[in-house]
């Protein structure tokens, strides 16, 4: 069984693949000194929940967060003694190599997302992920990563507004049913959902003009689904996208080990 850990600045997602099936998902917040005895203890109570009897042999992790690796690397060696591969180290093969400027480190997550969206449906691929950050992750005709854009989280921009106004409170997003609002809440609601409509619309077809081609964007994060409530924004929404970038990135370096 393998064991798939996404770490992103605000969650951290593991779901576990029995030959190439899903057999769970958990998340839990991302805390960087979570030790490896208190994962496990969270790990093996939701299995437990589950009712599902793990026999990891193999762990794979991509961390947007450099210090959580470690524990993480901990668990992996002591509960399941095996040594984990991590997206972004040497060591760890992509199926076609990041062509960005040197010295660049990509975020691994978008390196995980363009491997899984490629090996779902080819070249020439816009991933837009709603995650801490909003990221467009462009895949080539190889499903390399040719670059993106990165733009503030939806929850970051509404938590900016909170933070920096003294008079603005704590707001969810939320789908406002004007685009002008008459309560402060649904101004700001308003401002954050149609600017990011705006946002993701201008920013796919820029990319689209400045590559000159047609190309498929695909969609994923927990913000996805709201944000195709109102127009064709996506061609599809993937919500396991990174966790299956994950398991093909996973293959490959088994495939070459072999
Ligand atoms: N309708 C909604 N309103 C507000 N938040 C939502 C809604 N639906 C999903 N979410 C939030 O989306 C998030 C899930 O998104 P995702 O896992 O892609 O990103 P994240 O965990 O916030 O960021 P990162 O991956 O960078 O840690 C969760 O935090 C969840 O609370
Ligand atoms: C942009 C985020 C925060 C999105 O999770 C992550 O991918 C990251 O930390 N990236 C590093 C910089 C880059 O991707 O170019
Ligand atoms: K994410």
């Amino acid at each position: 069984m393998l064991l798939a850990i996404d770490c992103g600045n605000t969650n951290t997602v593991f779901s576990i693949y029995d030959e190439g099936r899903a057999l769970c998902t958990m998340r839990t917040s991302t805390h960087h000194a979570r030790t490896a005895d208190a994962y496990f203890t969270w790990f093996s109570t939701l299995l437990n929940h589950h009712q599902i009897k793990p026999d990891i042999t193999d762990v794979i992790i991509s961390s947007t967060v450099p210090r959580v690796v470690f524990n993480l690397r901990v668990f992996s060696d002591q509960y399941f003694n095996c040594r984990p591969m991590v997206v972004g180290k040497p060591d760890c093969l992509l199926p076609a190599a990041p062509r960005v400027d040197q010295g660049t480190i990509v975020g691994p997550d978008r390196l995980v997302n363009t491997s899984g969206a490629f090996d779902r449906h080819g070249g020439n691929l816009i991933v837009v992920d709603f995650g801490t950050a909003t990221t467009f992750d462009v895949a080539g005709h190889d499903g390399a990563y040719v670059g993106g854009v990165i733009a503030p989280g939806v929850n970051l921009s509404l938590e900016a507004l909170h933070m920096a106004a003294a008079a603005l409170p704590h707001v969810d997003i939320t789908k406002p049913q004007r685009v002008v609002g008459t309560n402060t809440v649904a101004c700001m609601q308003s401002g954050v959902f149609w600017g990011y409509v705006g946002l993701v619309k201008e920013i796919c077809a820029r990319i689209k003009a400045e590559r000159d081609q047609n190309m498929k964007i695909i969609a994923t994060g927990g913000l996805a689904p709201l944000f195709a409530q109102t127009e064709d924004l996506f061609d599809v929404i993937e919500d396991d996208l990174t966790m299956h970038g994950l398991t093909v990135i996973h293959k490959y370096n088994k495939d070459k080990a072999e």
